[in-house]
C-alpha cells in the first residue's frame, strides 16, 4: 500500500461530488445488480503518480454509505488504510487517466450500450455521424462523424487495461467494452456526466434507428 496524505477537506469534497453523481444514476437504474463503477481523481497530476477516489467493489450503488469510496493511487492501490477494496476495474480507470490526464472517469452498464457495443463488436468500433450531441463531446464541425472504440470484453481485467492506452481517440472521451458497458471521462465530473449523458442518448438513438430501418 502506498500512503499519501490527501487534505480532509479536500477528500470530503470529492466524496461529496462522487457520492451525488452516484446518487444520480442510481436513480436513472444505471448500476443495476451491483454494476459500474465512479472516479474522481484528486490533487495534482503527473502520468506517473496521481491519485484518485473510486467505488469500492461489489457495492449496491444504489444507497449510500460511508464505506461507499476509497483512495487509490496511479496503480490502483490503496492508498489509505481500509478494510475496502477499490473496484474490480481500478485498472481501466488507471489507464484512462494516465493517457488523457483527465479529471473523471464513470463507467455504467445499460441495455442501450451493451446492445450497440454487441452489435458493432466484430466491427470494433460505433460509428456515429451528423448527431448534434456529437456537440456535447465539444466536436462542432457540421455534420461531424467519430467512432466510438470497442474493446473485447476479457474476465481478466489488466488484458483490458493493457489495451486501452492505444484504444482511445483523442477527441472522443468513451470506450465500449463489448457486451459489458461504457466508459466515459472529462476534465472534471461535470464534463464526464455531460459526456456519458450524450453517450447513452447516442445509443438509443442508434439502436432505435436500426429497428426502424428493419
Ligand atoms: C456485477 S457487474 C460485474 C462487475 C462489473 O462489471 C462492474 O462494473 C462492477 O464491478 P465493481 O468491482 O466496480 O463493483
Ligand atoms: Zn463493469
Amino acid at each position: 500500500m502506498s500512503f499519501v496524505t490527501i487534505p480532509l477537506e479536500q477528500k470530503q469534497a470529492v466524496l461529496r461530488e462522487l457520492s451525488g453523481i452516484k446518487e444520480q444514476f442510481a436513480a436513472r437504474h444505471w448500476f443495476p445488480g451491483t454494476s459500474g463503477n465512479l472516479s474522481l481523481r484528486i490533487g495534482d497530476y503527473t502520468p506517473d503518480n496521481f491519485y484518485f477516489a473510486i467505488t469500492a467493489s461489489g457495492k449496491d450503488k444504489s444507497v449510500s454509505t460511508p464505506s461507499d469510496f476509497l483512495f487509490v493511487d496511479q496503480e490502483g492501490r490503496a492508498c489509505e488504510t481500509t478494510e475496502l477494496r477499490p473496484s474490480a476495474e481500478t485498472l481501466i480507470h488507471c489507464e484512462i487517466y494516465r493517457k488523457t490526464g483527465c479529471g473523471a472517469v464513470f463507467h455504467v452498464h445499460t441495455v442501450f450500450n451493451n446492445l450497440v457495443s454487441e452489435y458493432f463488436g466484430e466491427q470494433g468500433q460505433v460509428p456515429i455521424q451528423g448527431l448534434e450531441l456529437i456537440k456535447a463531446f465539444n466536436i462542432w464541425e457540421e455534420n461531424a462523424a467519430i467512432t466510438v472504440p470497442v474493446l473485447p470484453n476479457y474476465a481478466d481485467i489488466p488484458r483490458i487495461a493493457e489495451l486501452v492506452p492505444d484504444a482511445l481517440h483523442p477527441a472522443v472521451p468513451g470506450i465500449l467494452l463489448r457486451g459489458h458497458g461504457i466508459y466515459a471521462w472529462g476534465q472534471n465530473a461535470f464534463e464526464a456526466k455531460r459526456h456519458l449523458e450524450a453517450f447513452e442518448f447516442i445509443f438509443e438513438y442508434i439502436y432505435r434507428d436500426l429497428l426502424l430501418r428493419k
